[in-house]
């Protein structure tokens, strides 16, 4: 982990550590655009080659059904099931909230307006399985989906060395009441999704995060189609801030936490106090030596650094400079802090409130905005699966109060016809 002194860097430094790994764009793109166009192509032949290529596995078919679902989901313990319920009913209980209920306005007398919430149709959940196999994600995206009542809820992740899906992806998909996951993963699965494929239907929206491959094709089918993305969510990443009052052993797990993702994740570490810097540093050496993912997490921690601070004012502005995925407050003094936030996807206050809790079961979502997108970005939540149509009704008071004014401003726009459609109502209310 590389240590920097706040007061050290200039302006350009801190551009250099906001723009993350940026630098990998070019050579991932071009083989990125490869992938979608041969999907586009040749379709379900193509996704069986990169199942072969990439997942080293042979599919007979693309996807697999309700009966096999149910099969694996009973292949899991109870005290799993138990676990994912918890994590559910959580989960559930935060996005129900989300409903959103406006009131009708009258914005001058005769002239009503509205909006009314619709589900997208027919979505497209990507649940990551590379490096490790993601339920979580699943719970996050597909609660969201049914809350919302999207019609046709199409589901990928990366087929496993079984040539199937696992259990755990199993159940949640019998919890959530989906009958088909279909066996694709990385940048051709979202590919498949916004073109469609013999097998996978072409979808309104796609969600879901996932390595950069997956975030790259996110982007790309964007600006090329019609299908929309819900937001470019690609490595983890971590900013921890912390003072004295924090324990650098939970900053240290936390920072490690992300690491573990990927090599690509980063952990950032902004501190008031060079000694919880040098405690965590020398905690992050030991906690690492046992985790079964110690090289992943070693190689992200490497490309990660710690920033030291005069104090919590100067972290939060170093940090809304960042834009974090997630931000720890690692301090007994976090309300005093979250006024300043301007910039993060999901905050995790004080010092008992591991990021873990968010990942899985607390019922925040887990799907959110990386590599300074927290700037312009909301993460998943159940806006994402819905459109608000706006409406509104004139009625004939409505139309003589407000017509002479619509009348005027078509006039200045030079657009005749635009004021016609208010003149020749106005002459037949006058009658
Ligand atoms: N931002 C968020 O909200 C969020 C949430 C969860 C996970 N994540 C991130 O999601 C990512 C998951 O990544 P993952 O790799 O484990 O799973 P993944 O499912 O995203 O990617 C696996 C797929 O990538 C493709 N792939 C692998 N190597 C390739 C190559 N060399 N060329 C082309 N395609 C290749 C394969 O098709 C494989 O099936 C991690 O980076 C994690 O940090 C982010
Ligand atoms: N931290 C990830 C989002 O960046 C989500 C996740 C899933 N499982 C564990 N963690
Ligand atoms: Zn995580």
């Amino acid at each position: 982990m590389r240590q920097y002194n706040f007061s050290d860097l200039s302006i350009s430094d801190i551009q250099k550590l906001i723009s993350r790994n940026a630098d990998l764009g070019n050579e991932i793109r071009e083989k990125v655009e490869q992938i979608i166009s041969e999907v586009k192509v040749n379709g379900d032949a193509a996704l069986k080659n990169y199942a072969l290529q990439f997942d080293k596995i042979e599919l007979p078919s693309l996807f697999i059904e309700k009966e096999e679902i149910n099969q694996l989901a009973n292949t899991i313990s109870e005290e799993v099931k138990q676990a994912i319920n918890v994590a559910y009913t959580n989960i559930k209980k935060f996005h129900e909230t989300q409903i959103s209920n406006e009131s009708k306005i009258e914005t001058t007398t005769g002239v009503t307006c509205w909006r009314e919430v619709r589900a997208i149709e027919r979505v497209g959940l990507y649940i990551p399985g590379g490096t490790a196999v993601l339920p979580s994600t699943f719970l996050m995206l597909g609660i969201p989906a049914k809350i919302a009542g999207c019609k046709e809820i199409i589901v990928c992740s990366p087929p496993q060395k079984t040539g199937s899906i696992n259990g755990y992806i199993a159940y949640v998909a019998q919890l959530l009441g989906i009958d088909k996951v279909y066996l694709v993963g990385g940048a051709q699965a979202v590919a498949a999704m916004a073109y469609g494929t013999e097998s996978i239907p072409k979808v309104d929206k796609i969600f879901g995060p996932g390595n950069q491959f997956v975030t790259m094709a996110k982007t790309l089918v964007q600006s090329t189609t019609n299908t929309a993305i819900d937001m470019p969510a690609g490595p983890s990443e971590v900013l921890v801030i912390a003072d004295e009052t924090a324990n650098p052993v939970f900053v240290a797990a936390d920072l490690l936490a992300q690491a573990e993702h990927g090599v690509d994740s980063q952990a950032v570490l902004v501190s008031s106090s060079a000694s919880i810097i040098e405690e965590t540093l020398v905690e992050l050496e030991k906690q690492i030596n046992v985790l079964p993912r110690k090289e992943i997490a070693a190689k992200a921690i490497e490309n990660s650094f710690s920033v030291l601070v005069t104090d919590l004012g100067q972290a939060m502005t170093f940090s809304n400079e960042y834009a974090p995925e997630h931000l720890i407050l690692a301090t007994d003094y976090w309300q005093s802090i979250t006024p300043l936030i301007v910039n993060a996807g999901s905050v995790f206050a004080g010092n008992l409130t591991p990021e873990s809790a968010g990942d899985y079961a607390s019922g925040t979502n887990h799907t959110l905005p990386t590599s300074a997108y927290a700037r312009s970005y909301s993460g998943v939540s159940l806006d994402s699966f819905v459109k608000k149509i706006t409406f509104q009704h004139i009625n004939e008071s409505g139309i003589t109060n407000l017509g002479p004014s619509i009348e005027v401003l078509a006039e200045i726009e030079g657009l005749q016809a635009h004021k016609n459609a208010v003149t020749v109502r106005l002459l037949e209310s006058k009658g």
